[in-house]
């Protein structure tokens, strides 16, 4: 059997002597969207800055494209657009040169850096300083980013956050035609419907384990209407009644 094109084998990550992520394995195909779901810190943010390589873990193995981080950093990031839940943008930029900045570490051309600008309905502010933007407006440039390089997989931390209706209904567009393209996407989300909406398979987390995961159109089957959030629900009362019976 070949190789997925990104295998994530049991990873645990732990910070100060507290485990945040324990044992999670995770795998996608070329072309295949893939949500990440689970409550506050669960530890989505945690597991997608590991498959981006911003984040080392304590144990575990990360093979993106048959290629692994610790072998070649450079290789490995260059075949990445990673957008982070939240970021501080430099003062005095526009979100012109934010993303110029960001087009030369990757040595993308200044047409590219215009395209991007233009699939997030940026042009006409691209001369503001990003840090009069709203945290929409933020989303947009820092998806933008994530999008430069053309990059085989997007890792999206909370990329809807603070999209208001238009360009949460854009934004699906968009990943969709990426898709269409054959580029792989990961994502984090609290916003089940957009996860039902986009995304091929579904990994739930809670406190750092995986509690079930599937292909959206199993959860559909099995649940009929809201299939997430009713997964999402029973997985939350079969975890709390496990931990009632180990209190027992
Ligand atoms: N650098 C760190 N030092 C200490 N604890 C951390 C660190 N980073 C994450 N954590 C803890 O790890 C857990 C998982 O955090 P993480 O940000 O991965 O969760 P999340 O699922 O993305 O949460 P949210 O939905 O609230 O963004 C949390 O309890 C968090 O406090």
């Amino acid at each position: 059997m070949s190789e997925p094109f990104v295998a994530a084998r049991n990873l645990y990550k732990t910070i100060k002597g507290q485990r945040i992520v324990e044992d999670i394995s995770l795998y996608m195909e070329r072309g295949s969207i893939v949500g990440l779901c689970g409550g506050n810190g669960a530890g989505k943010s945690t597991v997608l800055r590991m498959i981006a390589g911003v984040l080392q873990p304590t144990s575990g193995e990360i093979i993106v494209n048959g290629m692994q981080w610790k072998h070649d950093r450079k290789k490995f990031a260059g075949q990445i657009g990673y957008m982070p839940d939240d970021y501080q943008f430099p003062h005095g930029m526009t979100a012109r040169e934010m993303l110029l900045f960001w087009a030369g570490l990757r040595k993308v051309s200044e047409q590219r850096v215009n395209e991007v600008l233009a699939l997030v309905g940026l042009e006409d502010k691209k001369n503001k300083l990003v840090s009069t933007f709203s945290k929409g407006m933020r989303q947009r440039v820092l998806f933008a980013q994530s999008m430069l390089a053309e990059p085989r997989l997007l890792i999206m931390d909370e990329p809807t956050n603070g999209l208001d209706p238009y360009w949460m209904k854009e934004f699906v567009q968009l990943v969709k035609d990426l898709r269409r393209g054959g580029q792989s996407v990961i994502f984090s989300t609290h916003q089940l419907d957009i996860a039902e909406e986009l995304a091929d398979e579904v990994v739930f987390l809670n406190e750092g384990r995986n509690c079930g995961e599937g292909a959206v159109t199993e959860y559909r089957q099995l649940f009929g209407d809201y299939p997430l959030h009713r997964a999402y629900q029973q997985l939350m009362e079969l975890h709390a009644s496990q931990e009632k019976e180990a209190e027992q």
